[in-house]
């Protein structure tokens, strides 16, 4: 259990809009592997009239090694955008550059993956058979194909079902499938549309550690989800589009940071030590709410479900319910018992 303070917002927060400057002078990524410039997309009719403005001039640089995510509510643009970029669909009008190359040359085909948001898969090939039909696109070797077969199935955690065709799938795991498919060609950037669609929470765990070991690979991954939590635990960036303009460009992190306001996090205060610490801010004047954080559902879900399945036979109360980890020294900005110094802390 831990305490956490939260002072009143000492002055009104800043605008939130934040542009590419966010990223700093010192932001560490690589080179700029997606350059969008003024990209717009109008959808016409059978007859060639104007029907709708998808997308109107859209600008942004992807970094090698970023994972950045496209969000916006149903019909903003995201899929359009996504399909631009991998050359499915030509522009109204801008231009777009995927590795240097204009996103029409097919040869940049070789260095992407794609994960669109409803998978076509042969219903009538086994797992395998269809990662071997993929690699085969890709004209990889047998030898190729057998081990990026194998390593990719394991990858996803569908190797139990390796031999079983498509159409008895689950779900979820279509979609892992999916993911392993997109992964076939070894990518250097991987556009995901809604990856874990259909995915139970330990599965969206799963795809998540999977694009942070992408990432780690020094891979760029584009996705879209409107699964919030999971674009905040895996995203370095976002673009927000509403009715097909960009409204919001900027890191996780800036974005999301609560101006104004100082959050000490410590573990579980005794009544006396929460007085002197109430006493000390008093003197400065602080009046401080003081709650005890919350988990999130996700959270209890994974360490619940994790539990029944080391002891089965069990049931928990949220009071016993083991498997609390406890948090890492630097999961706690400014907390007296991980003793890091308060100058240190973003927050006090
Ligand atoms: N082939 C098409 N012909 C005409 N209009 C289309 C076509 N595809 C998409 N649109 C329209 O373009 C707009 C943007 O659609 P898009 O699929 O890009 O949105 P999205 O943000 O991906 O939505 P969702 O979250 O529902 O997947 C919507 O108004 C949609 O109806």
């Amino acid at each position: 259990m831990a305490d956490t303070l939260t002072a009143p917002p000492a002055a009104p927060a800043p605008p939130t809009a934040v542009d590419e400057a966010a990223l700093g002078p010192g932001h560490p990524l690589g080179e700029t592997v997606i350059e969008v410039r003024n990209l717009s997309k109008v959808y016409r009719d059978f007859w060639g009239r104007k029907k709708v403005r998808a997308l109107n001039a859209l600008s942004l640089d992807v970094k090698r090694g970023e994972v950045f995510g496209l969000l916006g509510p149903n019909g903003s643009g995201k899929t359009t955008t996504l399909k631009m970029l991998l050359g499915l669909l030509f522009p109204t009008e801008g231009s777009i550059r995927i590795l240097g190359k204009s996103a029409t040359d097919v040869s940049k085909n070789e260095k992407i993956g794609y994960l669109p948001e409803e998978s076509y898969l042969y219903r009538f090939l086994n797992a395998e058979e269809t990662l071997d039909f993929y690699g085969r696109l890709f004209k990889m070797t047998k030898a190729q194909r057998r081990a990026k077969t194998d390593e990719l199935l394991k990858l996803v955690k569908i190797e139990h079902a390796r031999k079983r065709q498509l159409k008895e799938y689950s779900k979820g795991m279509t979609r892992r499938i999916g993911l392993a498919q997109a992964l076939i060609n070894d990518p250097e950037i991987v556009f995901l549309d809604e990856p874990t669609s259909g995915l139970d929470p330990n599965g969206r765990a799963d795809v998540k550690d999977l694009i942070l070991g992408l990432k780690a690979q020094g891979k760029t991954v584009v996705m879209c989800s409107h699964l919030l939590a999971e674009i905040e635990d895996v995203c370095d960036r976002i673009a927000i589009l509403s009715g097909g303009e960009l409204k919001l460009l900027g890191t996780v992190d800036e974005l999301l940071r609560s101006r104004g306001e100082t959050q000490i996090v410590t573990p579980e205060l005794s009544p006396e030590a929460l007085a002197e610490v109430q006493a000390v801010l008093a003197k400065h004047h602080v009046i401080a709410g003081v709650t005890q954080p919350k988990k999130t559902l996700e959270d209890l879900f994974l360490r619940t479900v994790s539990e029944a399945e080391a002891r089965p036979g069990r049931t928990f109360s949220a009071q016993d319910l083991p498997g609390e980890v406890p948090p890492a020294d630097d999961d706690l900005p400014g907390t007296t018992s991980a003793g890091i110094p308060p100058e240190s802390a973003d927050k006090v």
